[in-house]
């Protein structure tokens, strides 16, 4: 008897507690005093017309209908599809918190994917990637794929390494530990867990290309001691690499050769032409040209290259395939464009030609167009004018903070060796 009035007291304390909760929570959701005055109503009524339990009722509803608007006013992510579990799947990105590696995790993340981003953070940034921090489909790792890395993944986007020539120039044996090491280790992983593995390769495999428009069955013309070797050589190995996983061990490899790109989210001392060019041009500084100028090269927007990044993975195509837009203009014209659309008055000023500087370059993309059924869309204007006004809201955001940047020349960390190889 004792045990069973107990057992009331402590079901209606439960009950008293839920309601009490109930009530405070929905007192502080509503946060509005007329919102709230609606719910007191309601409450009021049914007090009269209900037994407790109804009223118990009535404010899990309309607890349940405030928290769900809460939700739609307070959600902080982008919106995300939704997968079942057959469908979605659990990838690695290396260098996902880079300029290419960031876009890419938008897209998996928006298209309901669990996404793991592994960045060192030389030249990625937590800023590219923080909109998705706190995600339950989201994971950020501090690591260097230098070092072995023991995760359970299907698909594996191999993007780490500095891709821009003054950053891969800058630590040469890095760039050369990070290609062949850091490759080698994403193989061993990829074989381990049964993962399929994507190798971000470039169109520096060709090279100062003696064949025009580059195809991927030209084997390129690198200078294996010079500046930029570090960087073609080691991606040229990586892709060695990659085949000699898939013959010997069974790996699945896929290998995109990304030919330049641009976008937001180029960090603003990158030292690519896109984004030297941007911010000289935003800063009224001159606009260097290294060389004559006369040197071509072929811009894709960055959407453009995650969508075919993407197909490639899903594909079943294992051999190289070039990503590239083929829309080819000459440095000089490039400028000239860049200084017409930010609208600045730049002077256009020619440096010393970079040493072993492809003269032309522009990708043959018949491949990608027949196996993946891919083509860039984006107009080059257009993906300028975007990256035009990143850049710019990127210089408003750098001088709040009291740091103004600088482009960056390509030469070589001081205090290296300078010898000309
Ligand atoms: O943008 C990319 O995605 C590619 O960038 C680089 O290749 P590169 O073509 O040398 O890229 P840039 O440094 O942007 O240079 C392009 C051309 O502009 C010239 N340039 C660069 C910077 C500058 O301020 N002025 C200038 O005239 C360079 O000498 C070169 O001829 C990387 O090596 C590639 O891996 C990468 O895929």
């Amino acid at each position: 008897m004792k045990k069973r009035m107990v057992w009331l007291i402590t079901g209606i304390n439960r009950r008293m507690m839920k309601l009490l909760i109930a009530l405070a929570l929905i007192a502080y959701s509503a946060k509005f005093r007329h919102s709230f005055s609606i719910v007191s109503l309601i409450l009021n009524r049914s007090l009269q017309e209900n037994g407790e339990l109804k009223i118990e009722k009535k404010i899990e509803e309309v607890g349940f209908f405030f928290s769900k608007i809460i939700y739609i006013f307070t959600q902080k992510y982008p919106p995300v599809k939704f997968l079942s579990e057959k469908d979605r799947k659990r990838i690695l990105i290396t260098g996902g918190a880079g300029f290419v590696g960031s876009h890419l995790a938008d897209k998996l993340m928006m298209d309901g994917h669990e996404v793991t981003v592994v960045d060192n953070f030389f030249t990625g940034r937590k800023r590219n990637v923080e909109h998705w921090i706190g995600h339950e489909n989201f994971e950020l790792i501090n690591h260097d794929v230098v070092e072995p890395l023991y995760i359970e993944v299907d698909q594996i986007y191999h993007l780490a390494s500095p891709a821009s020539p003054p950053n891969y120039m800058y630590n040469p044996i890095k760039t050369l530990k990070t290609n062949t090491i850091g490759t080698l280790n994403m193989l061993g992983l990829a074989k381990r867990v049964g993962a399929r593995l994507l190798l971000a390769s470039t169109s520096e495999v060709y090279g100062d290309p003696e064949v025009h428009p580059q195809s991927e069955d030209y084997w390129g013309h690198v200078n294996p001691i010079g500046p930029r070797a570090c960087y073609d050589e080691g991606k040229r190995v990586a892709e060695t690499m990659c085949y000699a996983y898939m013959k010997q061990e069974g790996v699945e490899v896929r290998v995109a050769r990304i030919f330049n790109t641009f976008g937001p989210r180029m960090h603003m001392n990158d030292g690519r032409v896109v984004s030297n060019f941007i911010l000289q041009a935003l800063q009224g500084e001159a606009l260097t040209v290294y060389g004559t100028g006369s040197q071509t090269r072929a811009f894709q927007y960055v959407s453009d290259l995650v969508n075919g990044l993407v197909a490639l993975m899903n594909s079943n195509v294992s051999s190289p395939v070039n990503l590239g837009n083929p829309e080819e203009h000459t440095i000089l014209e490039f400028a000239k464009l860049i200084k017409n659309l930010v609208g600045s008055r730049s002077q256009i000023q020619f440096l010393q030609e970079a040493q072993d500087d492809p003269q032309r370059r522009k990708p043959d993309i018949r491949k990608a167009k027949m196996l993946l059924g891919w083509d860039p869309v984006v107009p080059l204007e257009e993906g300028l004018n975007k990256t035009i006004h990143y850049f710019g809201r990127e210089l408003e955001y750098q001088a709040n903070n009291q740091y103004i940047p600088k482009p960056k020349p390509a030469r070589i960390k001081k205090g290296r060796s300078r010898h000309n190889l």
